[in-house]
């Protein structure tokens, strides 16, 4: 799977994003080791803070398919740089991919920034920091 391909996808997630508040569409597509795509969009809701970002929409999707090996996943909206991802989807990406999964960022302008999960959120919290 190529990284452009990958980037399609999650381009065609974005157009699925409900977004009535911020207006800003967000689209992820997380490749499985299988090969197979989970698209992710986010998706809003008036009360603010219950909205879901499409990095962990994509993500869910697959944990609760029992899809639980990933090797990338694509991140796009528009914005002027590669858009980067929250500081809660960070934590959640770290707990659920391993340290060395390809992470590609992008906008609309087709900038790429490709980095590592442990390059995103380095020393985060993680399962083993729970027990002595
Ligand atoms: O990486 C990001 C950053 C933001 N958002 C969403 C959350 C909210 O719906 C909107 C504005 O923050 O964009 C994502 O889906 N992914
Ligand atoms: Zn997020």
């Amino acid at each position: 799977m190529k990284t452009e391909q990958l980037i399609e996808e999650a381009k065609a997630a974005r157009e699925f994003a409900y977004v009535p508040y911020s207006k800003f569409k967000v689209g992820a597509a997380l490749l499985t080791k299988d090969g197979k795509i989970y698209r992710g969009c986010n998706i809003e809701n008036a009360a603010y803070s219950m909205c879901n970002c499409a990095e962990r929409t994509a993500l869910f999707k697959a944990y609760s398919e029992g899809d639980t090996k990933y090797t990338a996943i694509a991140v796009v909206a528009d914005t002027v740089r590669p858009v980067p991802p929250c500081g809660a989807c960070r934590q959640v990406i770290s707990e659920l991919c391993p340290s060395d999964m390809k992470i590609i960022l992008t906008n609309l302008n087709g900038d790429v920034k490709e980095l590592t999960m442990d390059e995103l959120l380095p020393g985060a919290f993680s399962p083993e920091d729970l027990y002595e």
